[in-house]
């Protein structure tokens, strides 16, 4: 059975890897979407769509299961999201996803889904990683090792630091 599980991963983090690991228990192959792929260079999507992958491609490799990393641009119309997505992916046999429009998107479609609990969400969380990259707090314990050296490599903190708004404000959202 194949899995599918997007994810913006601005940056991925320790919650995300956690997930992996839940699912790597239920299927034998697995289809990782990078969200919203066009993006980077924003406070609320710092990075590209090749440094997410980086980041994904080099934490899951520690997992036994087999992982496909496909970006996946962003559409206008919600309708035909799911069509989009089945023709840029693998063929999967059920979507992973705690993000209610994209479970309902699924759902509406026919493609089961599966959540998994939140994991330390209190500060597994993208927003929460990005302001601390805004206001060099420590991080890199919420991220996998390998995903930290990607940050590292393309100078993120630098980045997010230029791209987040002069005040700091809205980091999370913009
Ligand atoms: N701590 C976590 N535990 C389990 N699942 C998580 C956790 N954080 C995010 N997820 C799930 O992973 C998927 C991808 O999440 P996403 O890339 O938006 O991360 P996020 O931490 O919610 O980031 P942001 O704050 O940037 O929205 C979503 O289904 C989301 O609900
Ligand atoms: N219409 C659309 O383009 C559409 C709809 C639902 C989800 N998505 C994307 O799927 C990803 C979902 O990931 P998150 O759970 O991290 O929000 C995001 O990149 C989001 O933009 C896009």
């Amino acid at each position: 059975m194949r899995g599918f599980y997007i994810g913006r991963f601005q940056p991925y983090h320790e919650g995300h890897h956690h997930m992996v690991e839940e699912i790597a228990e239920q299927v034998d192959e697995l289809v990782l979407g990078i969200g919203s792929a066009g993006d980077s260079h924003t406070p609320r999507n710092p990075f590209t769509a090749g440094e997410r992958v980086m980041m994904v491609t080099k934490s899951v490799a520690e997992f036994d299961l087999p992982t496909y990393v496909v970006p996946i641009e962003d559409l206008d119309r919600n309708s035909v999201w799911v069509s989009h997505v089945q023709s840029m992916s693998p063929a999967f046999d059920v979507a992973f996803s705690n993000n209610p429009l994209v479970i309902r998107l699924f759902e509406e479609a026919g493609v089961e889904v599966r959540q998994s609990p939140m994991f330390r969400r209190e500060i597994l969380e993208g927003s929460e990683l990005r302001e601390r990259m805004a206001d060099g707090e420590e991080w890199g314990s919420l991220v996998p090792d390998p995903a930290a050296a990607v940050i590292e490599e393309c100078n993120g903190v630098d980045r997010i630091q230029q791209v987040s708004d002069s005040d700091g404000a809205d980091t999370a959202n913009s």
